[in-house]
C-alpha cells in the first residue's frame, strides 16, 4: 500500500520518523516535501499530498504542521478529501472505522513522535465500516456538493 506524505517546515523532523516507521512496515512512501526546513505555508503542501490521494496514486496521505490543524483545513478544502486532525490514536481509529477517512493531520508541535507514530498505526489499521456511516459519509459529500442535507 502506498502513501503520500507532506507537511510544513514545522514537521520535517517527525515526518523523517513516520516515513522510517513506514518503510519498515512495508509501506511504499511517496514524500513530496518540502526539502528545506524554511518557513512554508501549509496550505500549498495539504494541497499537494490531497492531490496525490485524490488521483489514487496514494490509498492515504498524511500531513503535519505545528499543530495539524492548518494543513488538514487546506486539505479538507479539496472536493474527496476527509482529513481527520489527531492527537491521539482513538480518533484516529474511529476516523477510518466511522468517517472513511483518507488523509490524517498531526502536529509536531502537539504529539511526540512515539504517540504520532500510534496514531499512524491506528489509522492504516482500521477498516472503514459502512453500513450507517457509509449513509453519514455520503450526506457529508452531498455538502460538498453545494446541496443541503437538513
Ligand atoms: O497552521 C498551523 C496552525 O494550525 C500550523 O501549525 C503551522 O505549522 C504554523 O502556523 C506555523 O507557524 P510558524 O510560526 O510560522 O512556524
Amino acid at each position: 500500500m502506498k502513501i503520500v506524505i507532506t507537511s510544513d517546515h514545522t514537521g520535517i523532523d517527525l515526518r523523517r520518523a513516520v516515513i522510517a516507521h513506514l518503510e519498515a512496515r512495508g509501506y511504499a512512501v511517496e514524500d513530496v516535501g518540502p526539502t528545506s526546513t524554511e518557513s512554508t505555508d501549509y496550505p500549498r503542501w495539504g494541497e499537494k499530498a490531497a492531490r496525490v490521494v485524490l488521483a489514487g496514486e496514494a490509498r492515504f496521505g498524511i500531513a503535519i504542521c505545528g499543530t495539524g490543524f492548518g494543513i488538514s483545513l487546506a486539505a479538507n478544502k479539496i472536493k474527496g478529501i476527509r482529513c481527520v486532525v489527531c492527537s491521539e490514536p482513538y480518533t484516529a481509529k474511529l476516523s477510518r472505522l466511522h468517517n472513511n477517512a483518507n488523509m490524517l493531520a498531526f502536529g509536531a508541535r502537539v504529539v511526540g513522535q512515539d504517540l504520532a507514530l500510534m496514531i499512524v498505526d491506528e489509522f492504516l489499521n482500521a477498516e472503514f465500516e459502512g453500513g450507517r456511516h457509509a449513509r453519514r459519509v455520503d450526506l457529508v459529500s452531498e455538502l460538498e456538493a453545494g446541496r443541503s442535507v437538513c
